[in-house]
């Protein structure tokens, strides 16, 4: 049988990390959409209910996959990641985040919910990668205005735990651009206190390249 999400490995045509084209597929409700399955997500994440509710809870999301499953398309039909009216573009993969440009620096918001929690009230880890890889990538992107890299190194220093559920301060700039080489940093704070500090590498493709 074919797996329909396999058309999310087609590639462009073009090569490259090709930026978003901006859609308006999925009409006026696709936001509504995204939020509501990230809640669904908190909800999965934070449930603690009687056997029969899971079982009811199960039937309507596999209602739902079934109602979906005829449109699977790939990345470059999808609106995920192109609807560019909405926040975090309609990508329901994002931590959600919020930025935009000040000057030689990119500055939001951003935050994480209960289903992006590791243990103890803390962010799982991973998710910070999440974050600041988008986060990054688009300082680098915006601020050199090539939107075609990508990630060739991450590093991320834990400073402190990063708490769910609060509006989180994100600050990000270019420090170097060494070639096709751009380097750049960023952080996470809440108020003064930092919590995360990273800095990558970002490589401008060459024509052809992924
Ligand atoms: C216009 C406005 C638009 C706005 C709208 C924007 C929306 C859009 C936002 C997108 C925001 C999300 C952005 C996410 C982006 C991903 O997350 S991409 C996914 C994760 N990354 C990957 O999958 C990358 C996998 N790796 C690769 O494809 C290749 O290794 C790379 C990164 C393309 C580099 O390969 P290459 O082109 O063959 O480069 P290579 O010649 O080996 O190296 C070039 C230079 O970089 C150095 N280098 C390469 N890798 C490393 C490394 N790991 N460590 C140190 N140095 C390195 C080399 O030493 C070399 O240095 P020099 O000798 O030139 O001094």
């Amino acid at each position: 049988m074919r797996d329909a999400h396999n058309g999310a490995m087609a590639r462009h045509p073009g090569g490259g990390f090709n930026p978003p084209e901006p859609t308006r597929k999925g009409g006026p409700d696709y936001g509504r959409l995204v939020a509501a399955v990230r809640t669904l997500q908190d909800h999965v994440r934070s449930v603690d209910a009687p056997d029969g509710v899971i079982t009811r809870a199960a039937d309507l999301i596999d209602g739902v996959n079934t109602l979906l499953a005829p449109y699977a398309a790939d990345e470059w039909a999808s609106p995920s990641g192109r609807r560019t009216d909405l926040p975090n573009r309609g990508n329901l993969l994002t931590v959600p985040l919020t930025t935009s440009r000040a000057g030689d620096r990119i500055t939001g918001t951003a935050r994480f919910a209960r289903y992006h929690l590791g243990r103890n009230g803390a962010a799982h880890g991973g998710t910070l990668g999440l974050l600041f890889d988008s986060l990054l990538g688009q300082t680098a992107a915006i601020l050199t205005g090539s939107p075609y890299q990508r990630t060739a190194f991450l590093h991320i220093d834990y400073r402190a735990i990063v708490p769910i559920g609060k509006d989180l301060q994100v600050d990000a700039g270019v420090d170097e651009i060494d070639g096709r080489k751009v380097f750049v940093s960023g952080r996470l704070c809440d108020g003064d206190t930092v919590l995360t500090e990273a800095h990558a590498l970002f490589v401008r493709l060459k024509p052809g390249q992924p």
